[in-house]
């Protein structure tokens, strides 16, 4: 699904990492692992496309994907039935149920209308991953999707990674915690690489 070929970066003087190579094929739950300051986000944004100069090598993509950031992009003044409306309306189209359906997955029903800067930091974060329940992307690049959730969100969180990988999707993500799932996670060090 995605191919990183002798990716490099320098960020600050520093070698973040340098010719990194790695596929990640269907069925693939990735975690991208390394202290803060690491370059984790940094590769991240590299695979999505989101970086496009300061860095050697190349990535090729062979799946459509949808990249979810650290920061919430959630617009205040929005609810979040707007808010993920938004989001979501350059990848399809999609009915007011399956909006509500999404959120409601998240633990915001009742919350739909309300203004997003209403809610709470974690609740923000839920409208985001929202998004996952209605991708139709294959690959998902996911920076620090936990970050703000609550421990029933996590395991939420942790069985949606597993069916989309499961069902022959490909998930890349972030964490500074391990996942507790029973299924193969294989870890990506930014100095030596996927590991086996
Ligand atoms: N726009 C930028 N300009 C210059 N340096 C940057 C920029 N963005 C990030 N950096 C530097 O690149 C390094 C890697 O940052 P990055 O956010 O990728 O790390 P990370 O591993 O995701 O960290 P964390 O675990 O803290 O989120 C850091 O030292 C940071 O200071």
């Amino acid at each position: 699904m995605l191919e990183a070929v002798d990716l490099g970066l320098v960020r600050g003087g520093r070698d973040l990492f340098q010719q990194l190579s790695f596929e990640v094929g269907p069925g693939q739950l990735v975690q991208i692992e390394g202290v803060n300051g690491a370059g984790k986000t940094s590769l991240l944004r590299i695979l999505a496309g989101l970086s496009r100069y300061g860095f050697s090598g190349r990535v090729i993509r062979h799946a459509p994907l949808m990249y979810l950031g650290h920061h919430s992009a959630v617009k205040g003044m929005l609810t979040p039935r707007e808010n993920l409306a938004w989001h979501i309306s350059g990848e399809g189209s999609y009915s007011p149920g399956e909006i509500d359906d999404a959120l409601a997955r998240v633990g915001l029903y009742g919350y739909e209308d309300v203004p997003s800067h209403a809610l709470s930091a974690g609740q923000h974060r839920r409208v985001n991953l929202a998004r996952l329940y209605l991708s139709r992307a294959p690959l998902w690049l996911l920076d620090e999707p936990f970050t703000a959730i609550d421990k029933g969100g996590v395991a939420e969180l942790e069985a949606l990674l597993v069916r989309h990988a499961t069902a022959g999707n490909a998930v890349i993500l972030t964490s500074h915690q391990s996942l507790s799932v029973s299924y193969p996670v294989a870890m990506l060090d930014l100095l030596t690489g996927l590991a086996a």
